[in-house]
This record gives C-alpha cells, sequence and structure tokens, in this order.
C-alpha cells in the first residue's frame, strides 16, 4: 500500500527525463524523480560530453601534425591521455558525482530518490520496494545500456564498454572495436590519433550504415589513412583472451587481437526492468511504442532512447518539452521526427538530417540527389589538408523540397543547421536556390549541391 502521494514520478533521469522532473517541479506540481546512477545519465557522464572532449583533443593532435604542410615547422607532437582524462574527472563529471544536478533539480522543489524505480499501475510507481501513488503521471527515461552480443567466449573476457573507456586513465596499446556505429568510428578515430593500434570489427558491409554511403566509403578511406584498420562484413565467431591480449575469431578463419576489445555494437532496451510490461509493453520490443505526445497508455508516458525515435540527446529534451506541455495541459505541436539532425563526431564531422538517398527512394518519393565534394569548393580548396567531405541533397522532386541532406566535412555538424530548417521548414528549393550564400563560407557548398540536384 502506498503511503506517500506525488502529483508527477519520473523513472530514470536522463537528459530529458532531468528536464521534465525540473519543469514540472517549477510549475508547482509535486514531483518524484528516480534515478538509481547519477541525475543527467549517460549523455554527460560516459557519452556525449566526454566523448566529445576526447574529440576535441584529438582533433588538436591532427591540426598539430598539419602545421607542417600549412605553416612551419613543430617539435614533434607527443599525444598524452592525462589531460583528456582530467579534463572528463574534473570538468565533465566532476569525478562522476552528481551534487550539483542533485542540488538543481532539488532546488525547483523536486523530491530526488536515489534507487531502482519500477512502474507498478499507471498510477503507482516502487522504488526499492517502497510504494508512491502517483495522481498525474509518470514519465519514464530509463536509457539504454550497451548491448552486448552473443559471441562464443564473451563472457569470459574482460571486455570494454562505452564507459570503461570514458573512465581510463590510460590507454592500451591496440585495440580491437567490435561495431562501426558512431561510437566505434568516433573513438576509433581518436583512439588511433592517440597512437593506439586500432582494428574496427563491422558485420555489415559499410560503417556508419544509417548514414549515405557516399559518407560511409570516404570515411573508410579516411580511417585507413590514418592507420586504422577496418574489417567491413566481418562477423565474429570466438573470442577469448590470454597473456594480456584479446582474441577476435572472424568467420572468414582469420583473427584479429588487441591489448582491449571495445564493445559498440548497439543498445539494448529493457521495457520490463522499468515495469513497462505492466502497462501493456512487450517485455521483448526493442522500441518502447509511444504515440506523438510520447504516451505509452493513459497516465504513462516515455522518453529518450527507449523509444526508438532516435537515440540522441537533441531527441530526448525535443520529447521532454512536448510531455511537459502535455501534462500542464499546454498547446504545442505534436512530435515530428521528419527532420531528425544527427552529426558523429569524427573528423570530418558527419552531419544528416531527414532521410538518405535510400531511404526516401524506399518510401515511393520522386527523388532527386545533387552533391559536392568538399574539396572542390572555394572554402575546400582554401582548407588544403583535411578538406576532406562531401554536401549531398535528397529532393522530394514532386513537391520541390528536400527530405534529406549529409553535410560531411569541417563543420559538417554546424553547416547542417542550414539544411536542417530547410527540411523542418519544407523550404522550397527555389527559395534556396534565390538566396545568397557568403563567400567563401563551407556552407555556400549548398548552393553548388542546389545547382546539381537532377
Ligand atoms: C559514447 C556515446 C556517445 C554519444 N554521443 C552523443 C552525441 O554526441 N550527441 C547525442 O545527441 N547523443 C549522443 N549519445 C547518445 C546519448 O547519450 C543518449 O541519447 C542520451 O543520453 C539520452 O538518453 P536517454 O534520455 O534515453 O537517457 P539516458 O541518458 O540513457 O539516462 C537514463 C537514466 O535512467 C537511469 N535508469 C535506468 N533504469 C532505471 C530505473 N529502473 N530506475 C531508476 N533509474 C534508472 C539510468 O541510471 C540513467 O541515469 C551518445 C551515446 C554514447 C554511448
Ligand atoms: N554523435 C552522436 O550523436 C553519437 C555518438 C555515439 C553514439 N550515439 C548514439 O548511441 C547509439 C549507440 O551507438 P553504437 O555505435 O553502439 O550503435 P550503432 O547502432 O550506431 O552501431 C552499431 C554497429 O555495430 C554493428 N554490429 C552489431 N553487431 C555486431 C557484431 N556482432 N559484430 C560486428 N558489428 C556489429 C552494427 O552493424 C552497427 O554498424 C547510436 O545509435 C547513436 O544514436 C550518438
Amino acid at each position: 500500500m502506498a503511503t506517500q502521494r506525488y502529483d508527477i514520478a519520473v523513472i530514470g533521469l536522463g537528459p530529458g527525463g532531468e528536464h521534465v522532473a525540473g519543469e514540472l517541479a517549477s510549475a508547482g506540481l509535486s514531483v518524484l524523480a528516480v534515478d538509481h546512477r547519477l541525475v543527467g545519465g549517460e549523455c554527460p557522464y560516459w557519452a556525449c560530453i566526454p566523448s566529445k572532449m576526447m574529440v576535441r583533443a584529438a582533433t588538436s593532435l591532427a591540426e598539430a601534425r598539419r602545421v607542417p604542410l600549412l605553416a612551419g615547422a613543430t617539435a614533434e607532437v607527443i599525444p598524452d591521455w592525462s589531460p583528456v582524462a582530467d579534463r572528463i574527472r574534473d570538468e565533465a563529471t566532476d569525478d562522476w558525482d552528481d551534487k550539483a544536478a542533485v542540488d538543481r533539480l532539488t532546488g525547483k522543489g523536486a523530491t530526488f530518490v536515489r534507487g531502482t524505480g519500477r512502474v507498478v499501475s499507471a498510477n503507482e510507481v516502487e522504488v526499492d520496494g517502497e510504494a508512491y501513488a502517483i495522481g498525474r503521471g509518470i514519465v519514464v527515461n530509463t536509457g539504454t545500456n550497451p548491448l552486448i552480443p552473443p559471441i562464443d567466449g564473451i563472457e569470459d573476457v574482460d571486455i570494454w564498454t562505452n564507459r570503461d573507456l570514458v573512465e581510463a586513465r590510460e590507454l592500451p596499446s591496440s585495440i580491437v572495436i567490435l561495431g562501426g556505429g558512431a561510437i566505434g568510428c568516433e573513438f576509433g578515430q581518436v583512439l588511433a590519433r592517440f597512437g593506439v593500434d586500432v582494428t574496427i570489427v563491422e558485420s555489415g558491409p559499410r560503417l556508419l550504415s544509417n548514414e549515405e554511403p557516399e559518407a560511409s566509403d570516404r570515411l573508410r578511406q579516411l580511417f585507413e589513412d590514418e592507420g586504422v584498420q577496418v574489417r567491413l562484413g566481418a562477423t565474429a565467431t570466438k573470442v577469448s583472451a590470454s597473456d594480456g591480449r584479446v582474441e577476435l575469431g572472424l568467420d572468414d578463419g582469420s583473427s584479429v587481437t588487441g591489448e582491449r576489445l571495445l564493445v559498440a555494437t548497439g543498445r539494448r532496451v529493457d521495457p520490463a526492468a522499468a515495469g513497462l510490461d505492466r502497462v501493456g509493453v512487450d517485455p521483448g520490443a526493442h522500441a518502447v511504442p509511444v504515440d506523438d505526445r510520447c504516451r505509452v497508455t493513459d497516465g504513462v508516458w516515455a522518453i529518450g532512447d527507449i523509444t526508438g525515435k532516435g537515440a540522441f540527446t537533441h531527441v530526448s529534451m525535443y520529447q521532454a518539452g512536448i510531455v511537459v506541455r502535455d501534462l500542464l495541459g499546454q498547446d504545442g505541436p505534436a512530435a515530428d521526427y521528419r527532420a531528425l539532425p544527427r552529426v558523429t563526431f569524427t573528423e570530418p564531422e558527419v552531419g544528416a538530417v531527414g532521410l538518405t538517398e535510400a531511404q526516401a527512394r524506399d518510401q515511393g518519393i520522386d527523388v532527386r540527389t545533387g552533391s559536392v565534394p568538399i574539396a572542390q569548393t572555394s572554402r575546400g580548396f582554401i582548407q588544403g589538408p583535411g578538406n576532406e567531405g562531401i554536401l549531398k541533397l535528397v529532393e522530394d522532386a514532386g513537391r520541390g523540397v528536400l527530405v534529406g541532406a549529409t553535410t560531411m566535412g569541417p563543420a559538417g555538424g554546424e553547416v547542417l543547421g542550414a539544411l536542417s530548417v530547410a527540411v523542418h521548414a519544407e523550404v522550397p528549393v527555389e527559395t534556396l536556390r534565390s538566396m545568397i550564400y557568403a563567400y567563401p563560407t563551407f556552407h555556400r557548398g549548398i548552393e553548388t549541391a542546389l545547382g546539381d540536384l537532377g
């Protein structure tokens, strides 16, 4: 029997859950906010922020190595992981202490409980066995955990996930990375630039398989030029460890070895762990079904990676805003994922929004594409070393609007901004063609790619 009552329970305080709890408490509702680890979730402590600090450091090494090509001589650039590890501890994670975040949340009036929460019904939750009656709504933002594939021998090997690498004080001399998605590519390039011998093993035919093949192919080439070994279409059949090395056997009979094995093969959603099976969600679901207000059922909302709408912090925050409005009875647009932006922070950055060419064709859209290699633009020419990339547009020719774009190149994630507006607002291609694009910018490549649509 629940003796304590709240208007709202937020189970899991990833970026979106923390926002929902804070906003609703500030609006005067009584809010029970629950997390069994750190307030803020994966993003600030083991994901976006520390990984982008690593990228920042690795990019500075790459730029220093370009000095002889552009600006004279440098003393030898000697990579050292200590400043990165220190920055992650001191500036990003406060040594994995969330006191500041907890204070911020409770300062807004929420009650924070550190524990494992579970939905019991649409008006009751449980935290470590303690029951709470919930009057107005339960919001679930429990995120994901690294997915460990069932490879023969893997349970006997001390594998790394993103969490181990982010916490590492020292780097191994060599590493095998299983998975060539966003995590594998970002970390793989960082580690290679710090002198680690990196092998990426990807079971699919290309890196960043959700993005345009042109981007994947360029990235693979660049990685190989930097000394990263890329094994595509390779399935791991067994793994073992001995003498301080991990050996991964592959389906073609070959094997790869490294001091460490980093598993980056996607994420696992566990609806039942959050009690969502109690309100009708299939416990084996790979994503929690939600409507366009992120409702699972009457009285229960879900946001973030578990909804399968894009495992990004900006999706979690976007959905949080929708749920806050819904719970406060305010008007506002429903969720619309047509112009979902994403950026993989390799160098060059791979920015993308909306549909790829293949996805647009699969939807039966009358597709026209236009593209330009960044090196062929004025700014790319000026940039010289490090100017690799491509800008590609996907047009719905029937409607004369862009439905997708890829901005791979220096500052690719920033160039993406203009094209996110174009896709989101369905700006007519003719209007985009009539604009003035500043010279010589990277985004001016958009004009050239528009001219190439055909
Ligand atoms: C290495 C890496 C790099 C990334 N880089 C980027 C990036 O650059 N940009 C970007 O947009 N995204 C990035 N992401 C993805 C991003 O981290 C997630 O999309 C983001 O954290 C949002 O997740 P979420 O809202 O689902 O919750 P999460 O951040 O996963 O947080 C969920 C919270 O719920 C808690 N929890 C779980 N179960 C329970 C329970 N039963 N009871 C109580 N608490 C519970 C957990 O302790 C956790 O604090 C990256 C991910 C990784 C792994
Ligand atoms: N910059 C960013 O926004 C950013 C950065 C990192 C992670 N993320 C988010 O985190 C999520 C998880 O990242 P991720 O890289 O783990 O997942 P992912 O889904 O992006 O990539 C996983 C890759 O592993 C491969 N794979 C799966 N099983 C395999 C196996 N047994 N052997 C070899 N390869 C295998 C898949 O084919 C896929 O290419 C991403 O979906 C992304 O949304 C975002």
